[in-house]
């Protein structure tokens, strides 16, 4: 598992049209690490098959696949698991998937949510929201140097989210963020040529820092 990257997340509202397949296979060529399937759908058959398809896209680009919310269909497709304060038991999830699944919590802006989930078994802490996020406006804001306090605190990867482009990204990595999380910044483009070279320059970013 590399410990930094781009942590792309999809987004059924943005992602309509048949763009899933292209727009996420163009991120992973473009060196997305880390893909999480973020639906709210509610459709429990539309999101057993489209995390199926994920999960082949992201065996064949090396990628790691998690599931927003939903730890059945994680279970059920031996993936990894997001889970934010009101989605369910970290320390369950743990429990049900092993000590190898890949399992993160959301930590807002919070060290002690932060402390809370790697005592309950998380692999990474997500901090966030970082700029206004077209796609959750209203979570949260965090800051930079809560990022610094976390680099010292605590080894697992660090995860920044929330409103994240390519032109506000660095500072995150400054601070101390090993993976950015990104929806809009990477997938609200016109075409899969230019997610692709978002998730390029991402990467690059990335791994200057
Ligand atoms: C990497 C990452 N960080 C935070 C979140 C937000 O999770 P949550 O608070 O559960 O909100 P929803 O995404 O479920 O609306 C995330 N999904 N991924
Ligand atoms: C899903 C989510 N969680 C957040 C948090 O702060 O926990 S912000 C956010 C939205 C991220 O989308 P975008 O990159 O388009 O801003
Ligand atoms: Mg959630």
């Amino acid at each position: 598992m590399s410990e930094r990257g781009l942590y792309a997340i999809t987004d059924s509202a943005l992602l309509t049209d048949g763009k899933l397949l292209p727009y996420v296979e163009a991120a992973l060529i473009g060196g997305a690490r880390w893909l999480q399937y973020r639906d709210k759908s509610g459709d429990a058959d539309k999101r057993l098959a489209e995390a199926s398809q994920l999960a082949e896209l992201c065996r064949a680009h090396d990628c790691q696949l998690l599931i927003n919310d939903d730890l059945a269909l994680a279970d059920q497709l031996g993936v990894g698991l997001h889970l934010g304060q009101e989605d369910g038991s970290l320390s369950e999830a743990r429990q049900q998937l092993g000590p190898q699944a890949l399992i993160g919590g959301t930590c807002h802006a919070s060290l002690q949510l932060a402390e809370r989930a790697l005592i309950d078994g998380a692999s990474y802490i997500a901090f966030g929201r970082f700029f206004n996020s077209m796609t959750k406006p209203g979570a949260p804001a965090a800051t930079p140097a809560l990022l610094r306090e976390a680099r010292q605190r605590f080894s697992v990867p660090i995860v920044a989210i929330g409103g994240i482009t390519l032109d506000n990204a660095s500072p995150l990595l400054d601070a101390g963020a090993d993976y950015l999380a990104v929806i809009n910044g990477l997938f609200g483009a016109p075409d899969a040529e230019t997610v692709q070279q978002r998730a390029r320059q991402f990467s690059q970013l990335i791994h200057a820092s």
